[in-house]
């Protein structure tokens, strides 16, 4: 039964709810505009298992709920498989002190304490350097980049989390990668629905019990870096962000604090996921979409010889002086439409949508894919197109709808970092290298594969050097 006045939707079956709407492989779909959406409006219901979850689509309803009701829409809920999974983490912790404590400490690291805006883009810059090499041994053959641009992704964050970086045959990234390629494999399938949707069978040992296996093999490998950093570190002068947390434990002290070393095992490994695959797959979606309009890609590249000139690197501030190739990124975050569904959020008390009324404790789904292609929105909704972000003029506009980051308290941490790994690395590649997609590679497919995160299928691409433009290329 749905609640009073609560938002309309499919008739459940007992038991399954509403599983049975949805193509358990990829919903997505189901959500569009064909589907649910069509039939429901902009807030619609479902029943996952026996629990009603609400549906936000479009750009109204969001700013609603996630802006103008920020509060009451910024809970996470507390008993599904993904929060069983990560707790005593970040991402899905639920809305209150200890949360609230561990995001201003995130943001205020990554922001203030060495990597601020200057070292950050020395780090960036610094593994771009990696990834061109591995591109410049691939001149005139083809290669897949899914490794390279998730290796890239990877380093940044671990530079910035442990200040290191792996090289992709280092066995602790290896198995720290598996794990989370597996756990979101298991986060995403029908194995993580039943366990939502039949609480009994939780502690059977079913398929999604590898997920809490791994999990357990992660933190061991973090508990061990942790206690390598506690034995070099010299408190009061931090190397990187463990070494932060380890500095405000020494000031906090056991007194009752939210911040203590358990936690911190669990709060890095979220943000090294949340960082790792979501930069990665837009950065192959960019690079897909790139080499398969090549009038895009040459007009970019005309903007950084310009910008650039005889410079030997990029910096972010350039950003300011190339709209061009801001409008092409933000369009490419557009179309990747990277995390579709969010991260599912929870009311946190009694409230109001769009007229309709949401106890607390409401399952609440982002539809943010139905934002970022919203008819009305966008000059270009269905095509990739870089003028949906360009006026007149020329110049570079950010239209409301743009909201691959989400918006409210919520919103990802990581957009700071995010959007300087995008620019960086598009365009100091786009500088040095020609894409082109290969002769025998046939029509491109841009249907994305679903996940927690959607990417583009695997595909290969096709190097060339530039021709010489500005000193660093003087070597060619
Ligand atoms: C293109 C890259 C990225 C995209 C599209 C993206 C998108 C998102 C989205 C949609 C959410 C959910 C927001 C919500 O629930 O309302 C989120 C949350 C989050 N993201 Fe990102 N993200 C990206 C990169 C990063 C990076 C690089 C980091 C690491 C520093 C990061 C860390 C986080 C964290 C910690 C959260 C949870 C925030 C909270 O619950 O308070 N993300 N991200």
């Amino acid at each position: 039964q749905r609640p009073k006045n609560f938002p309309p939707g499919p008739a459940p079956l007992p038991i399954l709810g509403n599983l049975l709407n949805l193509s358990l492989d990829n919903p997505m779909k189901d959500f569009d505009r064909v589907g649910l959406w069509k039939s429901y409006g902009n807030v619609y219901s479902l029943f996952l298992g026996p629990k009603p979850a609400v549906v936000i689509n479009g750009v109204q309803a969001m700013k609603e709920a996630m802006v103008t009701k920020a509060a009451d829409f910024a809970g996470r809920p507390q008993d599904i498989f993904v929060s069983d999974l990560t707790q005593r983490g970040m991402v899905l912790a639920d809305y209150g002190a200890s949360w609230r404590e561990h995001r201003r400490f995130a943001l205020m690291t990554l922001r203030n304490f060495g990597l601020g805006k200057q070292s950050m883009e020395q780090r960036i810059l610094g593994e771009i350097q990696y990834t061109m090499e591995t591109l410049e041994k691939s001149i005139g053959a083809t290669l897949g980049p899914q490794v390279l641009f998730h290796n890239a992704a990877s380093n940044i964050i671990c530079q910035v989390l442990f200040g290191t970086r792996y090289d992709y045959d280092d066995s602790f990234i290896q198995v720290v990668v598996q794990c989370f390629k597996e756990n979101s494999k298991i986060a995403n399938g029908p194995w993580a629905m039943l366990y939502d949707s039949i609480p009994m069978i939780r502690n059977l040992p079913l398929p999604f019990m590898k997920a809490f296996k791994n999990i357990e093999t992660c933190k061991k490998l973090v508990t061990r870096l942790i206690a390598e950093h506690k034995d070099t570190r010299v408190p009061g002068q931090p190397r990187d962000f463990l070494d932060c947390y380890l500095d405000e434990l020494d000031k906090r002290g056991d007194g009752g604090s939210s911040f203590c070393e358990d936690r911190l095992t669990m709060f890095v490994l979220d943000l090294h996921f949340a960082g790792t695959d979501t930069t990665s797959n837009t950065l192959l979606t960019g690079f897909l979409y790139l080499m398969t309009h090549p009038d895009i890609q040459e007009r970019c590249q005309q903007e950084i010889d310009r910008v650039l000139a005889k410079r030997d690197h990029a910096s972010y501030d350039d950003r300011r002086n190339m709209p061009y190739m801001q409008a092409v990124i933000h369009e490419v975050q557009r179309v990747a439409n990277t995390v579709p569904l969010s991260v599912y959020h929870c009311t946190t008390s009694d409230t109001q949508l769009m007229g309709y009324s949401l106890p607390r404790g409401t399952l609440i789904i982002q539809n943010l894919n139905s934002v970022l292609n919203e008819e009305g929105q966008w000059k270009s909704p269905r095509e990739f197109n870089p003028d949906n972000f360009l006026n007149d003029q020329g110049e570079f506009v950010k239209p409301e709808a743009f909201m691959p980051f989400s918006a409210g308290p919520r919103m990802c941490l990581g957009e700071g970092l995010a959007r300087m790994e995008l620019f960086l690395i598009t365009v100091t590649l786009l500088r040095r290298f020609k894409f082109i997609w290969p002769e025998d590679a046939g029509r491109p497919d841009y249907t994305p594969v679903y996940g927690v995160t959607l990417s583009p299928k695997p595909y290969c691409m096709k190097v060339q050097l530039r021709a010489k433009q500005s000193p660093i290329f003087s070597e060619t």
